[in-house]
Formats: structure tokens, C-alpha cells, sequence
């Protein structure tokens, strides 16, 4: 049972490739999901990473799991720790390749031997129907609305890049707002496939800052989705420009905005580890 980890902007991933794990198709279960990623009973990560799986649109497909044992339609973090394996394994011959996910198939392109990775991203939308955002209400961009979580109003937009975002504009933003409000929003009604949580400041018109909550994972120090979702939200709202570095505590990310609202993100990616499960890990259920 191999597994490969790596970070991007310490937003960690473990690989599996399903070859090495006859036993787990078609996919791993919730279980076997929480206790691989735990970081005290398991190996630890921000998620799982399943692949290289056939897909009919593109050269490769992948699915990816949060630690909650869910599953994302999409990862930013996630396709460039993807794509660096790819190209590792010696899986791709050419540095641009397609991989498709549950949200949408994207490009990458691999960068200084892959320590830098760019993916064309896919396009953002701020339908809410395609979100989704509240079902009952008209179908709408969804900007600019107001939300109440515990003691406090939030005015927020909302976004999906294949995955499902709510960004919350404010002067200042610490990991104590996102620890205290991104929870509730997360899991809130207004979201009926729960929504990864970015609290956004606008640096300059090419600088923002962003705390994440990530749906079915929790604190995070970097997000790929996040960063393409915030920034198109910033520049929705004539607050950046198109070309947006993101500033997150694991670090920054590129993100490049067309005038369709399409997004390319270039990143870096880290190799942690290399090695293999033992079967006692999953004696344990968490
Ligand atoms: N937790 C997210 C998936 C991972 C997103 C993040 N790690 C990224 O880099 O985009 C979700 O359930 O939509």
C-alpha cells in the first residue's frame, strides 16, 4: 500500500494510486478516507488524492477526498500535487497534460522540473443555481448578499470553480475568524452542498490575503480553489485587477483572471514522503 505525499504551501495531500490498492475499487471507503488522513492515528494529510483513474475526456482522471471522508469536486493544491506525481512517475512524457475531475476537466503545465505548476483552472461562476446557493431563492448571481452565522452579519459573495465557495470581504481577517465563523457557514442551510469559506482582504489591486475554512477539511494554510474563487470575486467587485497574487499563511499563488471569468493558477509543490501503509493503520476507525 504506497503512498506519496506532498504539500502545496503546506495545504498537504496523499496520493494513491489505485493500482497499488486492488482491493479498494472503485474507490477507498469514508473509513479507510478519515484514518489515512488523521494526524494522529494515520499518515495525515488535507486529503486524499485517487488516481491516475481512465477518463474518456482527458489523459487522466482524479478523484479527491477531504478528511471528513467526503469528496471535492475539485482542488487546486490538489491538481498541481497531482500533476507533479504525474510527471515524478514518469506517467506524462510532454510537461502540459489534461486531467479530468468531478468538476471539470483542466490543463497543467509542468514548471522547473515541478517544483512550479500552472493549471488552467476552469471558469468561475457566481450562478446560484450552480453553485448552488439557497435553491429556493431566484436564480441570480449571488453578490453582495447578507448572511447571519452566531453573533454577527456577514455581507458575501459566492463562487464555484467545480467546488462550491463563500467569500466574505472585510477590513481584517485572522485565523480567529476563520476558526470561530467558518464552521457554521460551511454547514450552513444557505449552502445545500456545504461551501468552502475564504475571509477576504483586499491588499492593493493586485494583492489580497485570504483565512480559509475548507469544506470537509477545516483550517487550512493555502487552497487553490479558494485563491482562483476569491480573487474572481475580488475582481468581480472592481477591487484587483486581472493578474491577483493570493497571500495565504502557507504562502502565495498566482492567479490569473480571463475576461470570461476563466483562471489560470500557478503554484508551487513540495515532495514530503514516500512509503508504505502498514495494515494496522486501518485496525483503527476515527
Ligand atoms: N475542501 C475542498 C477541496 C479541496 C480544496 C483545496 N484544498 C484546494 O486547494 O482547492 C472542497 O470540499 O471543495
Amino acid at each position: 500500500m504506497r503512498y506519496h505525499k506532498y504539500h502545496a504551501l503546506g495545504n498537504d495531500y496523499i496520493v494513491l494510486d489505485p493500482r497499488d490498492f486492488p482491493s479498494w475499487q472503485p474507490a477507498p471507503t469514508i473509513d479507510q478516507i478519515r484514518v489515512v488522513c488523521h494526524r494522529n492515528f494515520g499518515v495525515g494529510s488535507d486529503g486524499i488524492l485517487w488516481g491516475p483513474l481512465p477518463s474518456k475526456q482527458s489523459e487522466f482522471g482524479l478523484r479527491i477526498f477531504n478528511p471528513d471522508g467526503s469528496e471535492a469536486e475539485k482542488s487546486g493544491n490538489g491538481l498541481r500535487i497531482f500533476s507533479r506525481f504525474l510527471w515524478d512517475q514518469k506517467l506524462v512524457r510532454a510537461p502540459a497534460f489534461t486531467v479530468e475531475t468531478p468538476g471539470g476537466n483542466v490543463e497543467s503545465v509542468i514548471k522547473e522540473n515541478g517544483r512550479l505548476i500552472t493549471v488552467a483552472m476552469g471558469r468561475v461562476s457566481f450562478d446560484s443555481a450552480k453553485i448552488p446557493v439557497n435553491l429556493a431563492g431566484a436564480a441570480r448571481e449571488v453578490i453582495n448578499e447578507k448572511l447571519t452565522v452566531l453573533d454577527r452579519e456577514f455581507t458575501y459573495c459566492a463562487a464555484t470553480i467545480g467546488n462550491p465557495h463563500c467569500v466574505i470581504p472585510l477590513a481584517e481577517i485572522s485565523p480567529e475568524i476563520a476558526h470561530r465563523y467558518g464552521p457554521a457557514i460551511e454547514t450552513h442551510p444557505n449552502f445545500p452542498r456545504k461551501t468552502n469559506v475564504q475571509f477576504l482582504r483586499v491588499r492593493d489591486r493586485q494583492n489580497i490575503q485570504l483565512e480559509i475554512w475548507e469544506r470537509g477539511a477545516g483550517y487550512t494554510l493555502a487552497s487553490g480553489s479558494s485563491s482562483s474563487a476569491a480573487a474572481a470575486v475580488a475582481h468581480r467587485l472592481g477591487l484587483v485587477d486581472r493578474n491577483v497574487t493570493v497571500h495565504m499563511p502557507g504562502g502565495t499563488i498566482g492567479i490569473e483572471i480571463g475576461g470570461d471569468f476563466s483562471i489560470m493558477m500557478t503554484g508551487t509543490v513540495n515532495k514530503v514522503a514516500e512509503g508504505t501503509m502498514h495494515p494496522e493503520l486501518f485496525a483503527v476507525k476515527v
